[in-house]
């Protein structure tokens, strides 16, 4: 059984739209306190009702001093819970509580440098460098073209730049703070710091969201959900479904079975590496299905990317289909979604946050199946599900291995997916990846893979013509996956993993190296 209620001391960030927002959320989950990001306009009575121990109010591209612009319902300084309010946040805040905002005649981008005045609770003994008259000074990051001009009662100044002179704000008594700069990105280098003073000195919260304690109760919470009932996942190999697995297994052990698919689009060893960490050193109960001559049977023919990304999610869905109704007593599919998820389909259906993701993976299942859904990671930011796997003893090849996509490399063929090819191309991307881990680059780069190209070029081998296939490396360099930056990895580097694939492959007579960020290009070719 769980020891703490590891919900009950929670923050609420309320989002204005920053493209930080959820940066804001993961700082305070650093902090080991547990947090919800939600639009700013959620419903009062959703705000009390979550009763949190603190609110931040989050940036935003808006200003404030225009007509019809997001404010923070009013109940959020009526709660008597302290509110960090964070550029838009804190000029929001200043201007709801009787403040002047305007546009200012310098816009700050950047880095900047904030002088502490006074001794805020949330700024004391925090900063970067003193100055020759005794002042803290922070480095920190500024995005924002407006300022607040005139504080609110029962503000006082709390830190000020040259271009901004109310760049920190305070009511000590309400415990209400506002800050110019932004304390969630790492260009602000105490950040992190200010965020922990926040939560745990001024809301005064602990820290119980660990890895431990979460794993406690998310154990308590699936037991208590699911009783004696049998629970199906499908088990990809990837971080999520892994992390799921391991902790369904620790949980319920044999009432959990996992469905591995083999569709022949994934990478060499993949089958073999999950049945080697789940089934044989964990005794967890795997059934791999062999679906190659299906998955490649349908795809037969075609060309077209995104329909052999509907091709191939809907044979995954048959697979399933059929394997789960060879099991008796299933009640549940697990699934491996994880917070961002949440976050981007909630975004996606109000429409307040732009779509990210339209891929899909193996979407459509509970409709389906009419299973009831199990979510574990539902409330985790892909670094936490990597520290509980961690911590529930995977290998860490695995908890952090780059992400492999749904549709696998079917969508790395370019046009009508052969068998041979794959082949050829899991060969390629087998050896660009081992190559990777022993130049110990693999960590240092975000994602990287081969692309099989389906034209031909000459070459010449021991004296003969060769004409074979065109092999192109990609590795990226990303946060988010949203944007990217080709990854620079050495020439001697690619000249070692081009010679080895040309050398190993007859199949192969070039190698390229993709040298397109994202945008303009995506990760994956198709
Ligand atoms: N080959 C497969 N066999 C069984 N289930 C699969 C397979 N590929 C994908 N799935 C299911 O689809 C889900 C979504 O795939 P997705 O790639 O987003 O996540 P993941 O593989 O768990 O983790 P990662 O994002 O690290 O790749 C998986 O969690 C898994 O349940
Ligand atoms: O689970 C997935 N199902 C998919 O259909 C899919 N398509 C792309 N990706 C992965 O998403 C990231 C961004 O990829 P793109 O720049 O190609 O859109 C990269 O990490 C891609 O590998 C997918 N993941
Ligand atoms: N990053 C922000 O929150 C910006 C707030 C507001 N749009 C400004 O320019 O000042
Ligand atoms: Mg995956």
């Amino acid at each position: 059984m769980s020891t703490h209620n590891i919900h009950a001391e929670r923050v609420l960030i309320l989002d204005f739209g920053s493209q930080y927002s959820q940066l804001i959320a993961r700082r305070i989950r650093e902090a080991g306190v547990y947090c919800e990001l939600h639009p700013f306009d959620l419903d009062a009575a959703v705000i009390r009702d979550f009763a949190p121990r603190g609110i931040i109010l989050s940036g935003g591209p808006q200003s404030v001093h225009e007509e019809e612009t997001p404010r923070a319902h009013p109940c959020v300084f009526e709660l008597g819970v302290p509110v960090l309010g964070i550029c838009y946040g804190m000029q929001t805040m200043a201007a709801q509580l009787g403040g002047r905002v305007a546009a200012a005649t310098h816009r700050e981008y950047g880095y900047a440098q904030v002088r502490a005045r006074g001794h805020s609770a949330l700024l004391r003994d925090i900063e970067d460098h003193t100055s020759p008259e005794g002042y803290g000074l922070l480095d920190v990051w500024m995005s924002h073209g407006d300022r607040v001009e005139s504080l609110p009662d029962g503000f006082q100044v709390i830190a000020e730049t040259a271009n901004a002179p109310l760049a920190g704000i305070a009511d000590e008594t309400r415990r209400f703070y506002g800050v110019q700069f932004h304390p969630e990105v790492t260009h602000t280098r105490q950040g992190q710091r200010i965020l922990d003073r926040f939560v745990h000195d001024i809301c005064g919260c602990q820290r119980l969201w660990t890895p431990t304690n979460i794993i406690q109760d998310s154990i308590a919470t699936v037991r208590r959900q699911v009783g004696t009932d049998a629970v199906l996942l499908g088990l990809s190999g990837g971080v999520d479904s892994s992390v799921v697995a391991a902790l369904l297994h620790r949980a319920i052990g044999d009432q959990l079975t996992c469905v591995f698919v083999d569709n022949g689009l994934l990478r060499r060893g993949e089958g073999e590496q999950v049945m080697r960490t789940f089934a044989r050193h964990m005794g967890v109960r795997v059934i791999r299905v062999d679906a190659e001559d299906r998955f490649l049977g349908r795809l037969k023919g075609i060309t077209d990317p995104e329909q052999k990304r509907k091709i191939i999610g809907n044979t995954f869905i048959e697979v399933f289909d059929d394997e789960a109704s060879k099991l008796e007593n299933v009640q549940w599919l697990a699934q491996g979604t994880i917070y961002p998820d949440v976050i981007e389909s909630a975004g996606a259906k109000t429409g307040k946050a732009k779509v990210i993701k339209s891929h899909h993976n193996v979407g459509g299942l509970p409709e389906e199946m009419n299973l009831k859904l199990i979510e574990p990671l539902r409330e985790l930011f892909k670094d936490e599900v990597r520290k509980i796997g961690i911590e529930l003893g995977l290998p860490s090849e695995m908890v952090y291995r780059h992400p492999f996509p749904g549709p696998g490399l079917g969508v790395r063929i370019l046009g009508e997916v052969h068998r041979e090819d794959a082949e050829t191309l899991r060969r390629a991307d087998d050896i660009f990846i081992e190559e990777l881990r022993r130049a110990e680059l693999y960590d240092q780069v975000s994602q990287a893979f081969a692309v099989f190209l389906p034209v031909r070029s000459v070459g010449v081998v021991g004296d003969n013509r060769q004409y074979a296939h065109v092999i192109a490396l990609r590795a990226v360099e990303t946060i988010d996956f949203m944007t990217a930056r080709w990854a620079h990895l050495p020439y001697d580097f690619l000249d070692l993993v081009c010679r080895r694939i040309v050398n190993e492959i007859p199949d192969v007579s070039r190698v390229v190296y993709d040298i397109t960020g994202k945008p303009p290009g995506t990760i994956e070719w198709e």
